[in-house]
């Protein structure tokens, strides 16, 4: 024993020495339902880290199902046969069976990741999480929806299903867990502002009149910025979503009909088939470049800003900000959160960074389903 161990052990008030961490294996398992963008680039972590996670923390990721809109593959931890979906059994999707496929009977730990941005798929979050399924996910629909399903979601969570959603605000970037850290720790909220949208960010950074707004719209879209329906980013929806859930989060119940939200898409486009629209999107070219004359006139850049006051109003609009302002310096797709709060009253707390892309939104996902595993004893 050397000196320093020997000392404690003599101690005649030691404390009871800390435990090392188990690291006996526990078994979580997993259902897939979405494998588009996001969520194939999930199934690519998951496997990655599926040997590694085993090895060095016990924890057994166990892929037991993907659910596509039509399809879905039951019983697919096989590798090999993961790695070609097409190859294996499949039947058409039913999410009831879906989800008891993989809850099982055996009380294991199971989870469902929904990377869809369907409404019937968050309409079963209630369902799931009081049968005790963990859910995760991207998909904003459920945490901006109807509040009434909203609050159903959280009392469900009593009945011992985790639901986390880091990744619907600012995709892998800290910005839920953030609010709830500084609510947790006692203070409080006075303002939110930033910039909340991958793609519009991503579009206003590049605007500068050298290319028509529509050829960037396609190259965002190409690049997995844009939600399934770009119109979903260009109408402002996504962010007034974002906003939403974190107004909620926050303890305002807010809803979308609560938002003033400034659309970039004519009213005569809002309507269209999805294809027809991508067609039409040169429609947009004359009222962007008429938008960014003016910024530029005053000398200013155009930005796409969200904003929730201490009274609990909200707001998103696109603007013509100095260039001197703090959004004006972003790059890329990097969204920008700043939160004023009693402690940060003087100074916001500034959360920034890349906030859309299947490979930065995978990873948020990935990091809540790790949170869930170690909350559940299970260490990773
Ligand atoms: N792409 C990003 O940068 C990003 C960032 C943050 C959050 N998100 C969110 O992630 C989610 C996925 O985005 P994406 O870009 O991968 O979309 P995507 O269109 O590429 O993929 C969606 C998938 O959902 C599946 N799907 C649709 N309806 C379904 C149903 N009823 N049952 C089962 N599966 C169904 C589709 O088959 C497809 O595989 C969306 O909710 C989006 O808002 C995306
Ligand atoms: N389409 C969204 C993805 C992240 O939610 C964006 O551009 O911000």
């Amino acid at each position: 024993m050397d000196s320093c161990a020997s000392l404690i052990a003599e101690h005649p008030h030691r404390l009871p020495p800390i435990q090392a961490a188990s690291t006996r294996r526990r078994t979580l398992a997993i259902g897939l339902i979405g494998p588009g963008r996001v969520g194939g680039v999930l199934l690519t972590q998951l496997r990655a880290a599926q040997d590694r996670l085993a090895r060095e923390t016990g924890l057994e990721l166990q892929l037991r199902g993907v659910a596509a809109s039509r399809r879905m593959w039951l019983d697919c931890d096989d590798a090999e046969l993961n790695a070609q979906h097409d190859a294996q059994t499949w039947r058409p999707t039913d999410l009831y069976e879906f989800a008891a496929y993989i809850r099982g009977d055996d009380r294991r730990h199971a989870m469902l990741i929904d990377c869809s941005a369907n409404e019937d798929v968050a309409s079963q979050y209630p369902y799931w999480l009081a049968s005790g399924l963990h859910v995760v996910t991207p998909n904003k629909l459920a945490s901006s929806g109807p509040l009434s399903r909203w609050q159903a979601i959280r009392a469900a969570g009593s009945h011992g299903g985790r639901f986390r959603y880091e990744a619907t605000v600012c995709a892998g970037l800290p910005v839920v867990q953030t609010l709830r850290d500084l609510l947790d720790t006692g203070d409080q909220l006075l303002s939110v502002e930033g910039m909340f949208s991958g793609t519009l960010a991503w579009l206003c950074c590049q605007f500068d009149g050298s290319r028509p707004f529509s050829e960037l719209v396609r190259e965002a879209h190409a690049l997995g910025y844009t939600e399934p329906d770009p119109r979903d980013d260009l109408s402002g929806m996504d962010v007034a979503r974002k906003l939403v859930i974190l107004a909620r989060e926050a303890g305002w119940p807010l809803s979308l009909q609560d938002v003033p939200v400034e659309s970039l898409v004519p009213t005569h486009l809002k309507a269209l088939p999805l294809d027809e629209f991508m067609q039409r999107l040169d429609e947009l070219d004359a009222p962007m470049a008429e938008r960014l004359a003016a910024a530029q006139a005053a000398h200013g850049v155009l930005r796409h800003v969200a904003s929730l006051d201490h009274h609990g109003h909200a707001q998103v609009r696109l603007q013509a900000l100095p260039a001197a302002h703090p959004f004006a310096h972003t790059r890329l797709t990097d969204n920008i959160v700043q939160f004023r709060t009693q402690r940060y009253r003087d100074n916001p707390l500034l959360v920034q960074g890349p906030g859309a892309g299947p490979e930065v939104t995978a990873a948020g996902v990935f990091a809540d389903l790790l949170r869930i595993a170690e909350s559940l004893g299970v260490r990773a």
